[in-house]
This record gives structure tokens, C-alpha cells and sequence, in this order.
């Protein structure tokens, strides 16, 4: 088997690689942290789905940065290839497949990562284990094919498992023991099927019994049926009998009882008549007592009218005296009525004028208080102030306040050019201090110190002579100052009154035009006042007399509807009344003084009395019909009895014989029941027997059957301890591994020879854990891990080759992580020499180094480099 070619994806340091793999020996070299084993992880990844480094998470494995990295693997096979698909992390192990590749088209062969596992493992025969031990060799690992040396041989042989097939809980054991158990199963089903088939005997006897007492039963039963069914038909007939026998009999007894009770009934028939006849007599005077009675009623009703009707008249004749009395007091009201009606219509005339002659007066009234107010104004305002007066005292104050602000002006100038002058003399006496040459600044002569001194005197007397001055200017302007403002205070307030007199003046004024108008008006109106007061003064009288008139007035309008016509109508009405009663009157007369409510009362006694005999009448009458009804039934019943009697001699029926003839069929019932229920008995009996009989004949069979592979596993349990025996561990893997120890070891030391190392020869003993020894020139044999690091991994290298060599026919690649490691210059060449001898033995060799000398090894090279993050591969062909 050999790697055709590798793709990674985000795995590790690698980007995005494609890389193929073509010489037999592909030397992959690059710089520390290039990306070399990062490749020979991608391959144990896409077989194991595991790193060859110590990777802990899965997640380890995906280039920093990235969410998921994929492997694919291209794998080539007895011709076929194969190609293998990983993902990280294990969120996408579902998509890990593995696929055949044929003319470019894909077969999905296996999905999800336990089964892709499972089935590399099958295709190509590829145990992690063993491949890691031997031809897959991790960075810095050549030497742990020491530690684990013959479990690996044992894993290659097989030999594990032949250990495990004869193990005390092993497979073969374990179908041993189950034989084993079906024999001593088959061994009680032997004496099982003995005992069945004694039972089966036993059951065939009883059942031949039976079935003879069954014979039997059946010839008792048809001769006592034949008798049963005769006495069932003369049963039948006797019952049919029977039933009319009951029938007739009851009949006649009913009939007979019906026709004493009926004799009962028309016992009283005679009396009953003669009672009849009485009531019918009596009863006839019901009519006439009911016509006595309506007419008194009829009497009742008419007195109780005329009774009414003297109380309406009695109504009426009071009416009658009211209203003549009313009519009269109208009369004597009239005059005064219509004198009332007249003021009223006078007093609606004036009503005009009247109310013009209000509203003047209320007028006038008003007009004469405003007035005096007006005039008490104008009394108390009283025009003191005279302006003109004040505009000359103005005049005056103002000539006075310019005047002082004039003199103040002046000061102001006399005090600023003192100042000029203090600040021209500061000056000079600053100047004095400061000249340079000889000559005076004021004078223009020799500057000499006395003359400056006397210049300084005079100076500083002028300051202080113009310092007085100017505070005494100062102190005057200040005085000067305070008149000015005390005069314009005074401007102020006399303006202020010159004002408020000007505005005084105006209201005064204004009030004499008002009292002039209003004098004016009240005199308009008071003469109108006079001309209406005649018309006013006849409105007061006429307004007294319709005051006095007024509940004349009133007291004949109470009686306005009181007219002659009303009373004359009354009067009508009453005559009318008096003769209705009178009428009434004459029918009734012989009623008059009698009790009509007693005579009634009697009367309806006496009709309640006969109406009792009626409803007495009435229950004779049905009383006598029910009579002549049995009267007519005894006759019939009569008949009837003489029939019955007639068929009931004809019937012949005699009862007891009838008792005797049931007595006897139930005796046979009886007899066929028993015979019924013994035969079911045995039937039952039968069909158990029958079913037992059955059964065990099926039972035996199936024994038999079974028996039959007695002997075939006995054969086979003897077969399978033999086989047993034999695999003990001395006999084949003693052989086995003895073969194969002389094998590598012959392979191992003919590489080894090449290595030129100080060692005649190395021996292998796959008993020993640490199992290789190596003889020195001088004959000692020295354990392996006594040896220097550099002879330690020659020999690592050498056993692997050597296994590989000797046992894996079926791997096609070898895997050397660093193999250079610890060797020295001398043996680097050699282990060159070595690889490419080794082209013999294993079709492929894969060198992941970062010594530019292995080169030399390759035929195809891979380099690889660094750049940034990501590992970047370049290949060359080393021909
Ligand atoms: N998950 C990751 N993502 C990105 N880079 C990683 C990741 N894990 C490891 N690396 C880096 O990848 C680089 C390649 O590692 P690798 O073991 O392949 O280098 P190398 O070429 O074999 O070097 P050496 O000769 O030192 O063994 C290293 O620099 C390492 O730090
Ligand atoms: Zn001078």
C-alpha cells in the first residue's frame, strides 16, 4: 500500500497543502516549525483520526483562527484507490467517508468516523498499534520499538488472539461448555421420552373401555326414548283437556256468583216505586214558588228606585233655593259692575301720560341730587394758587441756577490750570535731578549745586503755595456744587405745583359748564312736570275709586253664570221628578209595608227543599234502570250456565288420571337425564384421553428428533477439547515466535552491518521486556539500553526496517520522523545508504527531516517554509 497524495486543510500550521508524494524516497525538509510533521500527522490523522503528537483536544489540531479542519487522503491499494476523508472538530465526524476511486468516478464505501475507522481497518489491514510500532515513526520515538517489541511480533502473528482462543473464558471453551450442556440436556430427554411412551400405552387401555360402556348407554337410551315419547303425546292431549276442564269450571262458578249478586239488586224494586211516586207529587209546586219569588224581586227593585229618585229631587229643590238667592244679589251688584268697567277703561287712557309723568319726576329727582353735588364741588374748590405767580418765582430760580453754574465753570478753569502748573513745576524738579551739562533748565545760566538748591527751594515753595489753592478752589466749587442741587430741588417742587394748579384750574372749569347744563334741564322738566300733573291728579281719584269698586266686582263675576234660564230649567226638572216617583209609587202599593227580604227568603228555602226531593227523584231513577239492567243479565247468565254444563259433560276429563300419566313421564326424563349425563361423562373422558394420547405421540416424535444429534455432538465436543489441547502455548506459539525471532533477527543484523557498528551481533528474545541484546568484539552481551544514544537508534531503525521486512508483506510505506537524531556525521551517510537500500523492502519512504544532507536520499522532495502563520510547500524533483 502506498500514499499517492495529501490534502490539508486548516490543519495545524498548514493553510490550505496539496501535496503528492511520487519518488520512493519523498524527503520532506524544512526549517524548525515549518510545517514537516504536521504532514505525517495528517496521515496518521486521516487512518486513526489521532496525531502522532500529544495533541489533547481535537480542537488542538485546527489551524488557529479557523472552525474546522479536513484531511483527505489518498491511498493506493492492489491497484484500487482509496481515498479517506477526516474533519475536525468532532462536531463533523459525520462526514468523515471513505470512498473507492475507479475512472474518476467516487464510491462512498463507508460514512461517519467509527465506521470509517472500522472499515480501513478491514481494506487495508492496518492496526494503529502495530503501524506505530513499526513503520510510522513520530518525531523523537525510533526507540520505543524497545519497550513494546514483543507485543507488537504477537499483534503481526496474531498470536493474541490464538492466546485469547484457548483462554478459560475463551470462545472455544465457551462452545465446549454449551455441547457440553446439550448433552446432559439430550441424556434427560431420554428417559422423558421412556416415560411418555408408558403413559401412552396406559392412556390407548382405558380409552378402549370406554368406548365399549359407550355402546352400551346408547342401546338403553333408544328403548327408554321410544316410551317417553309415547306418554309425551298422551300428555299432550290431557293437558289440552285440562286447560278447557279449568276454563269451563271457572266460568260456571263466576256465572253463578254474578247471578246471586244480581238477585240482590232487584230485591228493592217495589219500594223504590212507591217512593217515586210521592216525590214526583211533591215536586210539581217548584214552578209557582219560583214565579212568586221573581215577582217580589221585580217589587224590591222598583221601591229601591224611587228611593233614588227622591234623593236626586231632594238635591235639586236645594239647588233651586241657591240659586234664586244668587240671582237676586247679581242684581243688586250690576250697577257697580258696570261702573267699574268704566273707571277701567278711563284709566287705561291716562296710563300714558301717567307713566310719562313717573319717569319725569324720577328724572328730575336725580338731576336735582347730582346738581348739589356738583355745587357742593365747586364750593369746596377753592382757586388758591395764582400760576402766574409761580411761572415768575420759576423765571427767577432758573436765572439764579445759571448764574451759580457759571461761577462754577470758572473755578473749574482756574483749578485745571493750577494743576497744569504743579505738574510743569513735578516736572522740572524731576529734570533738575537729571541734567547732564552745566546749565540751568530755567534759567539758561551755570547750573551750580548752590543754584540748583535755590532753584529746588524756590520750586518746591511755589507747589506748596499753588497746593493751597487748589484745595481752596476745590472746597469752593463743592460749596458751589451743593447750592446748585439745593436749587434745582426747589425748580422741581415748584414745577411739580405749577402743574397740579394748571390741572385744578381745568376741573374747576369743566364743573361750571356741568351745573349750567343741568340747571337748564331741571328747569325743561319741571315745566313739563306741570303741564302733566292735572292729568296725574285725575288718575289718583279714578285709581281710589276702582280700589273700592273692586270686590263688587269681583263678587259679581263669582256669580256671572247665575241666570234665569238655569233656574227656570231646574224647576223643570223637578216637576218631571215628582210625578216619575208618584208612578212608581201606585204599582207597588200592596207591597208597601211588608217584610220583602223574610217573604224571599222563605220562598228560596222552600225551593231548596224540593230541588233536594229532584236529585232524590233522579237517584231512584237510575237506581230502577240498574235493576231492570240485572233483571235482563240473570236471564242471560241463565243460558249461559245450561251451555257450559252441556260441554263439560261432553269433555269427559278426569283429573287424577291425568296426575298419573304425568307421574310416569316424569320418571322417564328422569332415566334419560342420568343416561344423558353418564354418556357425556364418558365422552369427555374420551376426548381428554384422545388429546393425551395425541400429544405424547407428538412429544415422542419430537424426542426422537433431537436424540438424533446426540452422537454428532459428542463427536464434536471431543473434537473441540483435542483442538484445545493442542493450542496450548509450547506447541504453536512457541513455534511460531521462535520462527519468527530468527527471521528479524537474521534481517535485523544484515542492516545492522551496513551501520559499521562495534557489535558482532544483535540478538532478539521476545521473552524479555527489554529484549535485545547486542554482542560486543570482546563476546559480552550488553541489554540495549546500556548502549549510547546514537547505537540505540541505529538498532531502533535497523529492528523496524527489519520487521517490516520480514513480516508485512502487505505495507508499502515506512515513515521516518527526524530519523537523524543522535546520529553522528558518519552514520547520517549510512543511514542514507540505508533508506535507499531499503527502496527494496518497502516500495515508499517518507523522510521528514530538517538536514539539508538527507537530500541526498530523496528522489522527491518536499520543502517547506514558514511564512507569516501558514506552512507554504514547494516540491522538487531530485533526478
Ligand atoms: N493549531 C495550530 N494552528 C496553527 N499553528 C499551529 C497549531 N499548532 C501548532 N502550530 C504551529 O505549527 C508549526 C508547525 O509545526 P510542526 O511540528 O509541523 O513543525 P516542523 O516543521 O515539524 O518543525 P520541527 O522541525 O521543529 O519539528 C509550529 O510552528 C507550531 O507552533
Ligand atoms: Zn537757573
Amino acid at each position: 500500500m502506498i500514499i499517492r497524495r495529501i490534502d490539508i486543510e486548516n490543519f495545524l500550521s498548514h493553510d490550505r497543502s496539496l501535496i503528492e508524494f511520487k519518488g520512493t524516497v519523498n524527503v520532506i525538509i524544512g526549517h524548525n516549525g515549518a510545517g514537516k510533521s504536521s504532514i505525517i500527522d495528517a496521515i496518521s490523522f486521516s487512518l486513526f483520526r489521532k496525531s502522532l503528537r500529544d495533541a489533547k483536544k481535537q480542537e488542538d489540531l485546527i489551524k488557529r483562527g479557523a472552525g474546522r479542519a479536513t484531511v483527505t487522503l489518498y491511498l493506493e491499494n492492489k491497484g484500487k484507490i482509496y481515498v479517506i476523508k477526516r474533519n475536525a472538530p468532532n462536531q463533523y465526524t459525520s462526514e468523515d467517508t471513505i470512498s473507492e476511486l475507479t475512472n474518476d468516478t467516487r464510491r462512498t464505501i463507508a460514512r461517519g468516523a467509527t465506521t470509517v475507522s472500522q472499515k480501513i481497518k478491514e481494506l487495508l489491514n492496518l492496526d494503529e498499534e502495530v503501524l506505530k510500532s513499526t513503520i510510522i515513526v513520530g518525531q523523537g520515538k525510533i526507540e520505543s520499538v524497545f519497550e513494546n517489541l514483543p507485543d507488537v511480533t504477537k499483534k503481526i502473528l496474531k498470536i493474541d488472539k490464538i492466546e485469547k482462543l484457548r483462554d478459560s473464558n475463551g470462545p472455544i471453551k465457551e462452545v465446549m461448555d454449551k455441547i457440553n450442556n446439550k448433552i446432559i440436556e439430550l441424556q434427560s430427554l431420554e428417559k422423558y421420552k421412556n416415560e411418555s411412551e408408558n403413559q401412552k400405552i396406559q392412556k390407548e387401555k382405558e380409552l378402549e373401555n370406554i368406548k365399549r360402556e359407550l355402546e352400551d348407554l346408547n342401546i338403553k337410551e333408544e328403548k327408554e326414548r321410544k316410551k317417553y315419547e309415547d306418554i309425551v303425546k298422551l300428555n299432550e292431549e290431557e293437558e289440552k283437556k285440562e286447560k278447557r276442564y279449568v276454563e269451563l269450571i271457572s266460568l260456571l262458578n263466576k256465572l253463578k256468583d254474578d247471578i246471586s249478586e244480581l238477585r240482590e239488586e232487584v230485591k228493592d224494586e217495589n219500594r223504590l216505586r212507591e217512593e217515586k211516586e210521592k216525590l214526583e207529587k211533591d215536586i210539581l209546586e217548584k214552578d209557582k214558588l219560583i214565579e212568586e219569588k221573581e215577582k217580589i224581586i221585580e217589587a224590591q227593585n222598583k221601591i229601591k228606585l224611587a228611593q233614588e229618585k227622591e234623593k236626586s229631587l231632594k238635591t235639586i229643590k236645594i239647588n233651586l233655593t241657591d240659586l234664586e238667592e244668587k240671582l237676586k244679589r247679581k242684581r243688586e251688584l250690576e250697577e257697580d259692575y258696570k261702573k267699574y268697567i268704566e273707571i277701567k277703561g278711563e284709566l287705561e287712557e291716562l296710563e300714558e301720560k301717567e307713566r310719562k309723568f313717573n319717569s319725569l319726576s324720577d328724572r328730575l329727582k336725580s338731576l336735582k341730587i347730582k346738581l348739589s353735588e356738583i355745587e357742593s364741588k365747586i364750593s369746596n374748590r377753592k382757586i388758591s394758587i395764582n400760576i402766574e405767580e409761580l411761572d415768575k418765582e420759576l423765571q427767577k430760580l432758573n436765572e439764579d441756577l445759571n448764574n451759580k453754574n457759571q461761577e462754577r465753570e470758572k473755578l473749574a478753569s482756574q483749578l485745571g490750570e493750577i494743576k497744569g502748573r504743579i505738574e510743569e513745576l513735578n516736572k522740572l524738579l524731576g529734570n533738575l535731578n537729571q541734567v547732564k551739562g552745566n546749565v540751568c533748565p530755567v534759567c539758561g545760566r551755570e547750573l551750580s549745586d548752590d543754584h540748583k538748591r535755590k532753584i529746588q527751594n524756590e520750586i518746591i515753595e511755589k507747589l506748596k503755595e499753588l497746593d493751597e489753592l487748589n484745595k481752596k478752589f476745590k472746597l469752593e466749587i463743592n460749596k458751589i456744587n451743593g447750592l446748585i442741587s439745593e436749587l434745582n430741588q426747589i425748580i422741581n417742587k415748584k414745577s411739580k405745583e405749577k402743574d397740579i394748579a394748571i390741572r385744578n384750574l381745568a376741573d374747576y372749569n369743566n364743573l361750571l359748564t356741568q351745573q349750567q347744563e343741568l340747571r337748564k334741564e331741571i328747569e325743561e322738566i319741571e315745566n313739563e312736570i306741570e303741564r302733566l300733573s292735572i292729568y296725574h291728579e285725575k288718575y289718583i281719584r279714578l285709581k281710589e275709586e276702582e280700589k273700592n269698586l273692586k270686590p263688587k266686582y269681583e263678587e259679581y263675576l263669582k256669580y256671572y253664570d247665575v241666570t234665569e234660564e238655569k233656574i227656570r230649567e231646574l224647576e223643570r226638572q223637578k216637576i218631571e221628578l215628582e210625578k216619575e216617583i208618584e208612578e212608581i209609587m201606585n204599582k207597588v202599593r200592596e207591597y208597601y209595608n211588608t217584610d220583602l227580604t223574610q217573604k224571599i227568603r222563605d220562598i228560596e228555602k222552600r225551593i231548596q227543599e224540593i230541588k233536594g226531593k229532584e236529585n232524590k227523584l233522579r237517584e231512584l231513577d237510575t237506581l230502577l234502570a240498574k235493576i231492570e239492567t240485572a233483571k235482563q243479565k240473570i236471564k242471560q247468565n241463565e243460558e249461559e250456565i245450561k251451555k257450559l254444563t252441556d260441554e263439560l259433560q261432553l269433555l269427559n276429563f278426569d283429573p287424577n288420571r291425568f296426575q298419573q300419566i304425568k307421574r310416569e313421564k316424569e320418571v322417564l326424563e328422569k332415566i334419560l337425564g342420568e343416561i344423558n349425563s353418564k354418556k357425556g361423562e364418558l365422552l369427555g373422558k374420551k376426548e381428554v384421553l384422545e388429546n393425551d394420547i395425541k400429544r405424547l405421540e407428538e412429544q415422542i416424535k419430537d424426542y426422537e428428533e433431537k436424540l438424533k444429534n446426540k452422537q454428532k455432538l459428542i463427536t464434536a465436543y471431543d473434537k473441540l477439547k483435542k483442538l484445545r489441547e493442542h493450542l496450548a502455548e509450547d506447541k504453536l506459539q512457541a513455534y511460531l515466535m521462535n520462527t519468527v525471532k530468527s527471521l528479524v533477527e537474521d534481517s535485523l543484523n544484515s542492516i545492522l552491518s551496513r551501520f559499521e557498528l562495534s557489535f558482532t551481533r544483535v540478538e532478539v528474545d521476545f521473552n524479555d521486556k527489554n529484549g535485545i541484546y547486542a554482542y560486543t568484539t570482546s563476546g559480552q552481551r550488553l541489554p540495549v539500553n546500556l548502549l549510547s544514544g546514537g547505537e540505540r537508534v541505529s538498532i531502533a531503525l535497523a529492528l523496524r526496517l527489519a520487521i517490516a521486512k520480514s513480516l508485512m508483506n502487505e505495507v508499502g510505506f515506512l515513515i521516518l520522523d527526524e530519523p537523524t537524531v543522535n546520529l553522528d556525521e558518519y552514520r547520517k551517510k549510512e543511514l542514507i545508504d540505508i533508506i535507499r537500500s531499503t527502496v527494496e523492502v518497502v516500495p515508499q519512504i517518507i523522510v521528514v527531516t530538517h538536514d539539508e544532507e538527507l537530500l541526498q536520499a530523496g528522489d522527491y522532495i518536499i520543502r517547506l517554509e514558514k511564512r507569516g502563520d501558514s506552512s507554504k510547500v514547494e516540491v522538487i524533483n531530485n533526478d
